[in-house]
């Protein structure tokens, strides 16, 4: 193949979607959006001199979605998972950065190729009578894309109850030079809560996507925005490496959603979030599967836009 392998990776996920999808994200296709605020901590601008992490409140536009590029895939079926939840801080003079994180603590791959790998190995499964299959083969020589499929994903008992992370690290620097690699947990207000393997199989195709709007409109829905920091020597380049749940953690702010955005799906179609749009402050790591996905979003986000 001559295309990059980010659009490759495009091509894949449209492929397993049974698409193209006119007008869909190819990944993440699923999704509803709200809004509300980030409110950082005082301990935020010590980690960062991003301005988001100074006093006051920024605007936030969230949209939570649903694993696989199925534009109406019910909130509940095993392969709507990871969840996703992509955070937009509206910063002062219409700039913004982006906080993308899936429900699963940990990646698949640790490069787009690898990825690329494991997508085609699923793809390649379903017309196969290979014993064993194309990814039963891959899974077996790749440790961590075993790990991550075999992963518990039980459905939440809503958006508001489920956990994210940030996966890839970034580099946090603070007024003073003084820098740190850390990595976001997005922790919810009112504690991870999650069906019993009945109630998900008897749950509403979109009771996720309706629940969550309810709440908003109601009480709201927090979370806690948490970074956790890189000992010396940490593996920060590599998305299948967890750092020891010993490592420090610091509270970032507060995240309070309590409005609905009105019609969604028109709203999120010219969107695209960004991993890499990130204000100074923060920079990346060079973690090759995070320098890959804004080039992959991009595809998506440019055959979206042209039907
Ligand atoms: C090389 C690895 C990856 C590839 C190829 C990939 C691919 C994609 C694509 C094509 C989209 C649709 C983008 C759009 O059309 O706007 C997407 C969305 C998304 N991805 Fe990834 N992704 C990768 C890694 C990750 C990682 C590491 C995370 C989180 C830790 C993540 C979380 C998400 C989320 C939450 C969305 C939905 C964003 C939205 O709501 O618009 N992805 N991904």
């Amino acid at each position: 193949e001559d295309k990059p392998v980010t659009e490759q990776l495009v091509d894949t996920l449209t492929t397993l979607s049974g698409g193209p999808h006119k007008g869909y994200r190819a990944n993440h296709a699923k999704g509803v959006m709200v809004e509300g605020t980030f409110t950082p901590t005082a301990q935020a601008a010590g980690i960062s001199s991003a301005p988001h992490f100074k006093s006051g409140s920024t605007p936030v536009l969230v949209r939570y979605s649903d694993a696989t590029g199925v534009p109406n895939i019910p909130d509940a079926n095993g392969n709507a998972f990871p969840k996703g939840i992509a955070i937009r801080f509206k910063l002062p003079n219409d700039e913004a950065t982006d906080i993308v994180s899936i429900s699963v603590n940990g990646f698949p791959a640790a490069t787009p190729e690898d990825f690329l790998g494991l997508l085609n190995a699923v793809r390649d499964s379903a017309n196969s009578t290979a014993k064993p299959s194309p990814v039963e083969q891959f899974v077996g020589s790749h440790p961590a894309a075993l790990k991550f499929v075999t992963t518990p994903k039980p459905a939440p008992v809503s958006f508001a109850t489920q956990p994210f992370f940030g996966v890839n690290a970034f580099k946090f620097t603070n007024a003073a030079g003084q820098s740190v690699y850390g990595r976001y947990q997005i922790i919810p207000g009112a504690g991870a809560q999650y069906l019993s393997k009945e109630a998900a199989d008897k749950a509403a195709p979109d009771y996720l996507m309706e629940d969550i709007v309810t709440r908003v409109k109601g009480q709201g829905v927090q979370y806690k925005l948490v970074l956790q920091i890189a000992d010396n020597g940490d593996v920060v380049n590599d998305a299948t490496v967890l750092w020891p749940d010993t490592r420090k953690t610091v509270e970032l702010g507060t995240l309070t959603l309590n409005r609905a955005v009105v019609d969604s799906k028109a709203a999120e179609k010219p969107l695209m979030f960004n991993p890499l749009l990130l204000p100074e402050g923060i920079a990346p790591s060079q973690d090759p599967i995070l320098l890959a996905r804004p080039a992959a979003y991009a595809v998506s986000y440019g055959r979206r836009l042209a039907n």
